[in-house]
C-alpha cells in the first residue's frame, strides 16, 4: 500500500502542535522547577511550520519552502536540544547550535541558488538533523535518574536520527528516484518511520517530565518541611533497607534516638519560631557529622533518629559524643542540648522497630539520669553482635555535663515514662 507522502508528512507535522498542548498544560501545572517543557512545546510548533512549508514544494516559491521550511524544522530540533539541556540542568551553549542551524543554511540557500543540487541540499538537511538529535540524546544517555523516560526518549531520538541516515542512502542509492515525495514503498516505509519516530520522541518528552514531578513528590513526600531531613515514613524505609543489607553482609550498624531537652521551655521563654529556628539548628549541627549513608530523620516534634550503617556501637558512641558536646556548644537563639539513646544491630533483630525499642530505652535511662548526656543500651551484655560490636558490659559514653544537669535540673520522670510508653506503642510496630 502506497500512501501519499505529503500526506503522511503533515499527519507526522500535525502531532506536533497536539503534544506542544500536552507540554504546555503540563508545564503551567507542574513545578517552575521544571524546565524546558515550553522549549519542547515550541520545538514541535515550529517544525511543524517548517513541515508545511516543506510540503507546499512546487506551490511555494523555492526559497520558502527549501531555506525557511528546512530551517524551521532544524529550528525546533534545536529547541528540542536545548529543552532537553536546560531540563538536565546542563550548560546548553545556545549560540554554538544556533551557529551550526545558520551554516546550515547559508550551505542551502548556496545549493539551492547559486549551485543547484538537490543531493547536497539533502546531505546538509539530514546530517543537520542527525546532528542536533544526537546532541539531544547524549546528555540524556550520560544521566543516570529517569531510567525508563530517558531511555525511552533516548531510543526515539536514534530511531529519529537514523532515519534521516536512511533518507541520505535513499537519496543516494536511487530509491527516490531524485525527489522529495516520490511515490514508492521505500519513501512510504522512511516517511511512516519519522511520523513514528517524531511521535515517540514527543511522548518521551511527556514520560520525562512526568518522571521528574514524580520525584519532585517524592522529595516533598520524604523531607521534613522544617529540616529538610527525611521524615519518619521515609527514614523507616531506608532503614529498613540497611538493616536488611547490614544483616545480609554481616557488617555492624547502630541506630541513636535523639531527644532535644527541655524543649518546651524553649517555646515558652522565647516564642514558637524560636523553637523552630533551634530544631533547624539541630538539624543542621547533626548533619555536620555524617558521613554519605548516615540516615538522620525526624520523628516527630523535637524527636531524632539517627542510622549508622557500618558503624560498631564504640564508633556510633563517639560520633553521638561529639554531637553532643557541639549541640551544647554551640551558638543558638536558645540554648538547648539533646540526649541521645543508643543501640546497635545484633542478630536476633528482625526489624528496625526493635532496634528502636531498645535505643529508646537507652534514651529513657539518659532522660533520668539528668538530660544532655548519651545512654547505650544496656542488654546488650546479653546478645552476641555483628563484627565491631562492642563488648559485653556496655556502659555510657562520657557525658562531662552529666551529673551538673541531674544537680541543677532534677529530671522529671513525667516526660520519660510518656516517651518510653509511646516507643514501646503499635504505631513502630
Ligand atoms: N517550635 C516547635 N516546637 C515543637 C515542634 N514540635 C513539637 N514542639 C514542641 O516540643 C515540645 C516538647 O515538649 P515535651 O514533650 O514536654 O518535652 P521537653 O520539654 O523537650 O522535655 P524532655 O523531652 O523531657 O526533656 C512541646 O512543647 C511541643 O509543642 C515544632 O515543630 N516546632
Amino acid at each position: 500500500m502506497n500512501l501519499d507522502s505529503r500526506t503522511i508528512m503533515i499527519i507526522t507535522a500535525c502531532m506536533g502542535p497536539l503534544m506542544a498542548m500536552v507540554l504546555l498544560a503540563m508545564r503551567s501545572n507542574y513545578p517552575t522547577a521544571i524546565r524546558g517543557l515550553g522549549w519542547w512545546a515550541q520545538g514541535a510548533c515550529w517544525a511543524f511550520v517548517g513541515v508545511l512549508l516543506i510540503t507546499g514544494r512546487g506551490t511555494l516559491p523555492p526559497f520558502w519552502s527549501v531555506v525557511v521550511g528546512n530551517g524551521l524544522m532544524m529550528l525546533g530540533m534545536v529547541q528540542w536540544l536545548l529543552g532537553t539541556r536546560r531540563f538536565l540542568g546542563v550548560p546548553t551553549h545556545t549560540s554554538r547550535w544556533m551557529q551550526v542551524l545558520v551554516f546550515s543554511l547559508v550551505l542551502l540557500a548556496w545549493y539551492l541558488m547559486v549551485q543547484p543540487s538537490y543531493e547536497a541540499r539533502s546531505l546538509i538537511v539530514s546530517a543537520t538533523m542527525c546532528l542536533f538529535l544526537l546532541a539531544c540524546a547524549r546528555p540524556l544517555m550520560r544521566q543516570s535518574k529517569y531510567r525508563f523516560a530517558s531511555r525511552f526518549l533516548v531510543l526515539a531520538l536514534l530511531g529519529n536520527a537514523s532515519t534521516w541516515v536512511a533518507r541520505t542512502i535513499g537519496h543516494f542509492g536511487g530509491y527516490m528516484n531524485g525527489q522529495l515525495f516520490a511515490d514508492n514503498t521505500f519513501n512510504t516505509l522512511l516517511n511512516a518511520s519519522q511520523t513514528a519516530a517524531t511521535l515517540l520522541t514527543l511522548i518521551g518528552f511527556v514520560l520525562l517530565a512526568s518522571e521528574r514531578v514524580r520525584e519532585e513528590f517524592e522529595k516533598l513526600a520524604s523531607r521534613d518541611s522544617l529540616t529538610g531531613i527525611l521524615t519518619r515514613r521515609a527514614w523507616n524505609s531506608v532503614a529498613q533497607t540497611e538493616m536488611e543489607r547490614s544483616q545480609r553482609h554481616g557488617r555492624s550498624l547502630s541506630l541513636a534516638t535523639m531527644d532535644l531537652d527541655y524543649f518546651k521551655r524553649i517555646n515558652d521563654s522565647h516564642g514558637h519560631l524560636a523553637g523552630d529556628q533551634a530544631l533547624l539548628d539541630f538539624a543542621r549541627l547533626v548533619g555536620r557529622h555524617l558521613r554519605r549513608h548516615d540516615q538522620f530523620g525526624r520523628m516527630g516534634g523535637e524527636e531524632f533518629v539517627l542510622l549508622l550503617p557500618e558503624t560498631s556501637l564504640q564508633e556510633a558512641a563517639s560520633v553521638a559524643e561529639r554531637i553532643r558536646l557541639s549541640v551544647q556548644n554551640a551558638q543558638s537563639v536558645a540554648p538547648f542540648t539533646v540526649s541521645m539513646g543508643l543501640t546497635t544491630l545484633v542478630p536476633e533483630d528482625l526489624s528496625v522497630d526493635m532496634l528502636l525499642a531498645r535505643a529508646d530505652a537507652a534514651l529513657y535511662r539518659a532522660k533520668a539520669k539528668g538530660r544532655n548526656r548519651v545512654e547505650l543500651d544496656a542488654g546488650l551484655a546479653n546478645l552476641a553482635q555483628f563484627p565491631g560490636g562492642l563488648a559485653p558490659g556496655s556502659t555510657t559514653a562520657p557525658s562531662p555535663l552529666q551529673d551538673a544537669a541531674t544537680d541543677s535540673a532534677p529530671a522529671p520522670l513525667v516526660r520519660p515514662v510518656k516517651s518510653a510508653l509511646r516507643h514501646v506503642s503499635p504505631r513502630r510496630g
